[in-house]
């Protein structure tokens, strides 16, 4: 193994017709890094997820995972994957279905250590077809382990689990990326990336619209929602106010998002006299993750 990246993407791109489902994204991950891949719905995360696996092939660009092409890395049982509605067949049991995919790498994880990785040591007997949402989500997570894999990607991973399954799912997430591996994970929750991985990459549109450890990504967005109930007001007119980012404006009460509040509860009063209950707080995670989304959509 060389000690270039775990995996680079060099200007990838994919449309399906008009659409440009992902449009020039270049990201290099080095080995032992676990990457958030965040963005709202219809980012892209999901097809470049796809390009990465090799499962889909991109339009321009190229994707080099351990020094080759996904397909290669796939074979020599570097990748493991988890995608959102990978099929597991109804009649196998957890541990029937755990040991027949161990058995099908050249250098697995013994299937013991992949159950108790994946916290299904209760559910060994259990059929497939009789799991809950989460639970088969862990199954999934087991059968991307078997391989004893370099790179894990990891589709919506949580999107099923509750928060005890969470916290374990993350808990051996951890574990795995400690001995030097690499994660990449598709998210829609900031929280959950603020609190697992290193570096986020924000998608939008298609487009990576930041990209850096999370601290960084969270600073970039950072601004404040101004709350009031503005009679006379439109949506237009306040989104024109000096420091404003995004506008929401229901039955008089506006809830402006901004990037200078100073600034913007000035004009705001100049404009409005009358303004009435004002308050100002800071962002939350997800609004800052909106305000960045919506930001570069006007822009
Ligand atoms: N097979 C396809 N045919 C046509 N359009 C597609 C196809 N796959 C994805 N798209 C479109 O490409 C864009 C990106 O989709 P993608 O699934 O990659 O986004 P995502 O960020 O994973 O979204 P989500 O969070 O909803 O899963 C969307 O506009 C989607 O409708």
């Amino acid at each position: 193994m060389t000690g270039g990246p775990a995996f680079a993407l060099h200007g990838l791109t994919k449309r399906f017709g008009q659409v440009t489902a992902v449009g020039g994204v270049s990201v290099e991950v080095a080995p032992g890094e676990v990457v958030a891949l965040l963005g709202p719905n219809g980012a892209g995360k999901s097809t470049t997820v796809d390009m990465l696996l090799g499962l889909t092939k991109p339009d321009a660009g190229e994707v080099i995972v351990a020094g080759g092409s996904p397909r290669e890395a796939v074979d020599r049982g570097l990748v493991g994957a988890m995608m959102q509605n990978g099929a597991l067949l109804p009649d196998v049991t957890v541990g029937e279905i755990v040991a027949l995919v161990v058995s099908t790498h050249e250098k697995p994880l013994p299937a013991e250590e992949v159950i108790a990785r994946a916290g299904l040591g209760k559910l060994v007997k259990r059929r497939c077809g009789k799991l809950s949402g989460g639970e088969r989500q862990r199954v999934r997570f087991a059968l991307a382990l078997a391989g004893d894999p370099r790179l894990l990607v990891l589709d919506e991973p949580t999107a099923a689990m509750d928060v005890d399954g969470r916290r374990a799912f993350w808990a051996a997430i951890r574990e795995f990326a400690a001995g030097g591996r690499t994660v990449l994970f598709a998210t829609h929750y900031l929280a959950e990336a603020e609190d697992y991985a290193d570096r986020v990459v924000l998608l939008r549109h298609g487009a990576v619209v930041a990209d850096g450890p999370v601290a960084e990504v969270r600073a970039a967005v950072s601004g404040r929602v101004l709350r009031s109930v503005v009679p006379g007001a439109t949506e237009a007119g306040l989104a024109a106010l000096p420091g404003v980012t995004s506008v929401q404006l229901r039955g008089g009460r506006a809830e402006l998002a901004c990037a200078d509040s100073d600034a913007a509860i000035r004009a705001l009063l100049a404009a409005h006299p009358d303004a009435s209950g004002i308050e100002i707080t800071a962002l939350g995670l997800e609004e800052a993750f909106l305000a960045l989304t919506a930001e570069e959509a006007a822009a």
